[in-house]
């Protein structure tokens, strides 16, 4: 056996038992452990196999001894009462008994569900793995759950996620998760440098430890969807202390945030909010909220935000009486002219755009010309300039313009030549609308700022999505 590193066990030999398990292979290590695969004495034991992480002990000075037995005491308390489908699982944990070899003697042996791999070793093969989306919902889910039961994971990081056999991730290495104590947690001062947030880096350390809140996994999050999205970490600088100097210019507000063009539409605004400066500002989206927004984002569709509500049934009821009487749908149809019923058109983008809330005034559709027919709440594409001609509008948040519960059926064969943004307050902000050339929110072309009404120009590209936005 030789020593490990600055604060890890010794290494642990092919063959050498704990317990009834015994060591096959080294599986990992990090600043704190050696984590080892092993296999149980009893061959038809649940589970007969598992990953043994060996938390220091032995030859370090008091300080350092109190410090190590808090980690493993802390990794321990949080395995053995937390149980969530994304946190690796805990067996047991025993102590090593085994005086002839005093570097082991007294270390604390984490019996773990065996992980097959790590996102760090994935990345490593393929610096933005296809499945990078849906790991980072699982990610994101993971830490949901121990928001939720109160705990701070404190060092969310590639190596810390763990691949399990089924290609699934799990959250695992909980020795630096504290629980909340009120609104903080107290942590040692050890997270890593490139997740680490601003508030963070210049943090005092006291008697207890770092204050850390759960804004903090918030901000490590967004920097790991980043990473794994497009191969690259949010902040620049070549080094881990460049990289600290442009997080803490970012948080004095003396540089922007200037997020990797190849991060993919749907997640720039969560990416941006998880990387908000501070923590108030990251503390408006819960991990909740935000495990919402990302499960819609690895789906491939933005999230659905409670826009303004708008009486979409009365909408629908008045086009369905309209229709009955024979006006057919109206919105698809040039300005002033009606189709009769069953025509094909597409009545989704209809009940969006014909009638506006009572409140508005409005007369309805059948009356309403030009840009006016665009209710308020919707943004609305016309093929004649001026807002004349046809007319498709959304309200919600479908962004596909050729599938989906709201299509615009003219799109195929014909281009906007004018939009009209009649956009109303949004809680969150998002009043403004990007439209894209491409499905999917892929080849901006443009935005339209809420209140907005214009021509394309003549040579306007097909539009086939759209999203809103919170800045142009
Ligand atoms: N349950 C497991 N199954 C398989 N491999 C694991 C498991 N747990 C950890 N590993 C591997 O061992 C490595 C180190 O584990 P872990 O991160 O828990 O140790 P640590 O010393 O606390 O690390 P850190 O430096 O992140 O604090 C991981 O990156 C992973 O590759």
């Amino acid at each position: 056996m030789t020593g490990g590193e600055q604060y890890g066990v010794a290494d642990v030999e092919r063959g050498y038992r704990v317990g009834p398990w015994t060591v096959e292979r080294a599986l990992g290590s990090g600043a704190f452990g050696h984590v080892y695969a092993a296999r149980h004495e009893d061959a038809a034991a649940e589970p007969a196999r598992a990953a043994l992480k060996f938390l220091p002990t032995g030859t370090h000075t008091p300080r350092q001894l109190r410090h190590l037995r808090e980690l493993a005491e802390r990794e321990v308390a949080l395995l053995s009462r937390l149980r969530s489908p994304r946190l690796i699982r805990m067996h047991d944990a025993l102590t090593v008994d085994d005086p002839g070899h005093p570097e082991l003697d007294g270390a604390t042996v984490l019996v773990l569900e065996e992980a097959r791999s790590s996102l760090d070793a994935l990345l490593t093969e393929d610096r933005t793995p296809r499945s990078g989306p849906e790991l980072l919902a699982q990610v994101c889910e993971g830490l949901t759950q121990l928001h939720d039961a109160g705990w701070v994971h404190g060092d969310l990081k590639p190596g810390n996620v763990l691949l399990m056999p089924d290609g699934s991730a799990r959250l695992g290495d909980f020795n630096l998760a504290p629980e909340l104590d009120g609104t903080h947690a107290y942590a040692p001062a050890f997270a890593t440098a490139d997740y680490t947030p601003p508030e963070l880096l210049w943090s005092e350390v006291g008697e207890r430890g770092m204050r850390v809140r759960q804004t903090a996994d918030v901000w490590a999050f967004g920097v790991l969807a980043h990473l794994v999205l497009t191969g690259s970490l949010p902040l620049p600088g070549p080094t881990p202390s460049a990289r600290r100097d442009a997080a803490v210019r970012y948080a004095r507000g003396e540089e922007d945030l200037r997020l990797s063009p190849g991060l993919p539409p749907l997640w720039r605004e969560i990416v941006a909010d998880c990387l908000a400066r501070t923590h108030e500002e990251r503390a408006r989206y819960g991990s909740a909220a935000l495990l919402e927004r990302v499960t819609a984002a690895a789906a491939g569709r933005p999230h659905r935000r409670r826009r303004a509500p708008r009486p979409l049934l009365v909408a629908t009821a008045a086009l369905t009486a309209l229709a009955a009487a024979g006006f057919g749908t109206l919105a698809l149809l040039p300005e002033g002219q009606r189709s009769g019923p069953g025509d094909g058109r597409d009545a989704g983008a209809v009940s969006a755009t014909v009638t506006g809330p009572p409140s508005s005034g409005r007369t309805p559709a059948v009356a309403a010309t030009g840009w006016d027919r665009c209710a308020p709440a919707s943004v609305c594409f016309f093929t004649g300039r001026g807002g004349t001609g046809e007319m498709c509008a959304w309200e919600g948040d479908e962004f596909n313009w050729t599938d989906g519960a709201v299509r615009c059926s003219w799109t195929g064969s014909r281009r906007p030549a004018s939009v009209y943004n009649n956009g109303v307050a949004d809680p969150d902000g998002y009043v403004h609308v990007v439209y894209y050339a491409e499905e999917a929110l892929h080849r901006r072309l443009g935005c339209v700022e809420q209140g907005e009404r214009r021509d394309l120009g003549e040579g306007a590209a097909r539009i086939l999505s759209h999203i809103w936005a919170k800045a142009c």
